[in-house]
């Protein structure tokens, strides 16, 4: 089964994503960046509204690969409460010494989510020292919001190579990057354990937004429609009733 992320700035956009069944709460402040982080206070009223009713992942903010910036982000984020810190893996250099700092705070038991970014030097090879590290789980996004979607970044071949070898090692697996209504069955066909959405939740798909509850509630239609019945009713009309649906929000 594929859950469905989506990323929000409050509670008042929390209590709508967990109305419309989202999996992973996610607390991001998409005005700061892709992975723009929300002030602390913001994400433990968050926390503590979604009071574990589902998982809460909270992101660091784009920073810099540097070793004790994220250490110290990470430690920060994690003392929130959240289930999962989210860390993105920005630009080239710098990316096994963050892994390496990181290791010991994965050990400790804080729940790290590495988010590679499609637009941004891809690297697969760092899945093993990810999981070797102890992360907890690795996601693609996209770094740059305005040049592409995720799938015209990278094609179906390579979606799920990422999705079999960072299951093979043991990591929980995500994809995202300005995900719409037409990604999810293609997406949904390669099995990551989530598929993760902020513009397609928000009114003109612009993820500054606030939230369009007509929207949520057809995106999260769509990702458990396809796979719920996927072996029943072809997944063309499927597709179709679910671009509808979204398109009429
Ligand atoms: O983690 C998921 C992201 O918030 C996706 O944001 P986006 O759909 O605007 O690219």
């Amino acid at each position: 089964m594929t859950g469905m992320l989506a990323s929000v700035t409050s509670a008042a956009e929390a209590t709508l994503v967990l109305e419309a069944g989202a999996d992973i709460i996610d607390l991001k402040n998409p005005a700061e960046g892709a992975l723009g982080a929300l002030p602390a206070e913001r994400i433990l009223e968050v926390v503590e509204f979604v009071d574990g009713r589902k998982p809460v992942s909270a992101t660091v903010g784009d920073l810099p690969m540097v070793p004790a910036i994220l250490q110290d982000a990470v430690m920060r984020t994690a003392s929130l409460g959240v289930d999962f810190v989210k860390v993105g893996f920005f630009g080239e250099g710098g990316r096994q010494a963050c892994i390496e700092a990181l290791m010991p705070l994965a050990q400790e038991g804080i729940s790290i989510v590495a988010v590679l970014f499609a637009d941004q030097q891809f690297d697969p090879t760092l899945l093993p020292y990810l999981a070797e590290a102890g992360f907890y789980g690795a996601m693609i996004d996209t770094a740059d919001k305005f040049q592409g979607g995720l799938r015209s970044w990278m094609d179906e071949a390579a979606l799920r190579s990422f999705v079999v070898d960072a299951k093979r090692v043991g990591l929980l697996t995500g994809l995202a990057g300005s995900l719409r209504a037409a990604d999810i069955l293609p997406l949904l066909s390669i099995g990551p354990d989530y598929l993760g959405f902020r513009g397609a939740l928000c009114g003109n798909d612009h993820r500054e937004s606030t939230l369009d509850p007509a929207r949520v509630s057809a995106i999260s239609q769509a990702v458990a429609q396809m796979q719920h019945t996927e072996h029943n009713e072809p997944a063309e009309t499927l597709h179709c009733n679910a671009s509808r649906a979204y398109s009429s929000a």
